[in-house]
């Protein structure tokens, strides 16, 4: 019988159709690592590492409850998220950039970049931020994200 393929739907993130030179067979090319393959791709492609900025707001309960902005932290878990649903829904409704509230107000040092962490892969961020970002498509904001550090939102830029 003939398997279905599918070819007019949409790829998986992250793949490109390809058309071979000297075959002229279709194959697909993962953009994040440049590798190809003959099977049409059914999960999104591996992105190996992610690059995100993120907003902090820490809390008394952090294991670092100070920052560039605040020397001894004291506000509550609760009050924390309270703050950061409030950065969210600013974003979102477009009434503040995401850029200007981390400067203002993340208590990471990577507010001085406007919240950017840089690119990295598994195994280098707390897992509840890992796990979070990874799942984000590029352009994407996470929904409130509890690490040791504190309560984050995280904007996967690439
Ligand atoms: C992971 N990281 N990158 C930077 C950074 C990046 C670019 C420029 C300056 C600082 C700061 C940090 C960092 O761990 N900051 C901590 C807070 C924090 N905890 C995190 C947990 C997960 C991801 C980011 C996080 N940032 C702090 O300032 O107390």
């Amino acid at each position: 019988e003939t398997t279905m393929s599918n070819d007019d739907a949409p790829l998986p993130e992250g793949w490109e159709m390809r058309t071979s030179r000297s075959t002229g067979m279709t194959y697909y090319l993962n953009m994040y690592n440049k590798k190809s393959q003959w099977e049409r791709p059914e999960a999104p492609a591996d992105p190996g590492e992610i690059r995100c900025s993120h907003i902090l707001v820490k809390h008394a309960e952090s294991r670092r409850p100070s920052s560039w902005r605040e020397e001894n932290i004291t506000r509550t878990k609760e009050e924390a998220m309270e703050i950061l649903k409030g950065y969210r829904k600013k974003i979102v409704a477009n009434d503040a950039a995401f850029v200007d509230l981390a400067t203002k107000y993340s208590d990471c040092s990577s507010a001085k970049r406007g919240g950017d962490l840089g690119m990295f892969g598994k195994g280098q961020m707390q897992a509840p931020f890992e796990e979070e970002a990874f799942k984000l498509k590029v352009g994407q904001l996470s929904k409130p994200v509890e690490t040791d550090s504190g309560v984050h939102i995280i904007l996967r830029t690439a």
